[in-house]
């Protein structure tokens, strides 16, 4: 199957007539079709939320007037940053969606080096935003405050941080050192940043889904604006794909349903994600934050149990690197997982022989978790090594993998902004479908919030502003208790 440029071949999934029927069936009665218009056309499906997920019109090639006004605003920014030269040094402040694709565009496409240092801070352990500061000058460093909501505490924490640094260092107005981008513009204004510093999203942006905004004004300073818009083109391309193609040869539909009959009917519990592209190391969690925080619910619209296993762990890590370090688990683990191999046709340095070998491992170990090696493979080739019949036949037990473990394989040409535009875009959308499914809600996000809730209210109790919550477990009253020592602990 190809789809916008790439190759996604899902032969090393089960495949029946009968499966082909069910497939058909379930799209139909969860009226895909009308579905996937509503979402390609901005209606309101994160009904949880009651707004539109409408991402696909941040990369549309002819956007809404709102969309293109700050993609050139952005672009202006990012033009006469460069004409300039200035800012030698970009702190990029989000996490979450406000982080992942980012720092996945600046390593894919950065990783040759770039003019500008940039740092990224996300966490709020103080140790992110010590060492996202160290050595770089504040005089020529802009800080990019990422947040839709502009009330995530780790960003707002950060960024205070940020700007006492720069104030630290003479600079007068901190703030014409900071641009924000996010769907509440008045709050980041009392924040302190001018209003030109601002970047627009919306609330129709799911921040997961964010990439294909001003987000990525850092990708477009750290790399230039034509990854930016390369990516945006091969999105926009799956998502013509998408909308158009024929069931059996869509391929974010194919993806979609295979991984549903490897959740909810064989019962796998994971996903793993193997790029065979060094470059691509935060492909994994992107893709772990995009299906998890899509997928992992278990009541159905109407707020009923969805019945059957929904959205798996999704894990990862590059291959070759992977292989030596948990590929034995899915050779010959008890569970075993299905896997997503990613690798690029053509590499962008010089040396064929590395390529070659990456691509023969690629292929090996999706060979080796499919046709596996039966008891009697094994023994035999013990044996024609020349081993006793008796140490063979206990050996060959140890030799011996189940095989049939699913996998997908998806060729990118190479590794250009448009290919991983389409292949987030090809995962964005098996999100969608797998969601329609289940009958749940694939953007919304409850579970982080309630921690956020939480973690707010400790936040008080450690610094004794706030009583002790009395309805907490014996275990955290413990240790809120303990570790709330006030200035001791740093
Ligand atoms: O962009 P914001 O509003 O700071 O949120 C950051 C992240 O927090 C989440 O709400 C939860 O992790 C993500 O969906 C979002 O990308």
């Amino acid at each position: 199957m190809t789809a916008a440029g790439l190759d996604v071949d899902v032969s090393s999934q089960g495949t029946s007539p009968a499966l082909t029927q069910a497939t058909q069936a379930l799209l139909e009665a969860r009226h895909f079709e009308a579905m996937r218009s509503q979402l390609l056309e901005g209606g309101h499906i994160n009904v949880t939320e009651d707004r539109a997920a409408w991402h696909t019109a941040l990369r549309a090639p002819d956007p809404i007037e709102e969309v293109a006004l700050e993609r050139a605003r952005m672009t202006e920014f990012v033009r006469q940053a460069d004409s300039e030269r200035k800012w030698r040094n970009i702190v990029h402040i989000g996490i979450g969606g406000s982080d992942w694709g980012v720092r996945l565009a600046v390593n894919a496409f950065g990783y040759a080096g770039s003019w500008r240092n940039v740092h990224f801070v996300a966490n709020i352990d103080g140790h992110a935003i010590q060492g996202g500061l160290a050595g770089i000058d504040p005089h020529d460093t802009l800080v990019v405050m990422a947040s839709k909501s502009f009330s995530t505490a780790e960003t707002l924490q950060n960024g205070q941080r940020a700007v006492e640094w720069l104030r630290a260092a003479g600079i007068q107005d901190p703030y014409s050192h900071v641009v924000a981008v996010t769907a509440r513009p008045e709050a980041a204004k009392k924040w302190g940043v001018s209003g030109k510093h601002i970047f627009k999203l919306w609330d129709w942006v799911g921040g997961r889904f964010s990439v294909w905004s001003a987000v990525s004004l850092t990708t477009a300073l750290a790399v230039n604006l034509d990854v930016v818009a390369g990516m945006q083109a091969g999105a926009a391309a799956m998502d013509l794909h998408f909308s158009q193609a024929p069931i059996q040869e869509n391929a974010p539909v194919q993806i979609a349903m295979s991984g549903l009959v490897n959740r909810s009917v064989l019962g796998y519990g994971s996903l793993n994600i193997a790029p065979y592209d060094f470059r691509l190391a935060e492909l994994v969690p992107y893709i772990q934050q995009l299906e998890m925080e899509s997928l992992g619910k278990s009541v159905d619209l109407a707020g009923n149990p969805v019945g059957v296993p929904t959205g798996p762990t999704v894990w990862g890590m590059p291959g070759t690197d992977a292989q030596h370090t948990f590929f034995q688990w899915l050779h010959q683990g008890s569970d075993g997982s299905p896997v997503d191999f990613i690798v690029c046709r053509q590499a962008d340095h010089g040396w064929p022989e590395h390529h070659r070998s990456l691509i023969a491992n690629c292929l090996a170990q999706r060979e080796a978790l499919l046709k596996g090696k039966s008891y009697d493979q094994a023994l035999q080739d013990l044996l024609d090594a020349g081993m006793e019949r008796d140490r063979a036949e206990w050996l060959a037990h140890h030799k011996t993998h189940v095989g049939g473990r699913p996998s997908n394989l998806i060729v990118l040409p190479r590794l250009s902004p448009y290919s991983l535009g389409a292949l987030l875009a090809l995962y964005e959308h098996k999100v969608f479908v797998q969601g329609l499914v289940w009958g749940i809600n694939a953007f919304d996000q409850w579970g982080v919030e309630y921690g956020k809730v939480l973690a707010k209210g400790i936040v008080g109790e450690l610094d004794g502003t706030r009583a002790q919550d009395p309805n907490h477990d014996a275990s955290t009253a413990h240790w809120v208790s303990l570790l709330g020592s006030g200035e001791d602990n740093v």
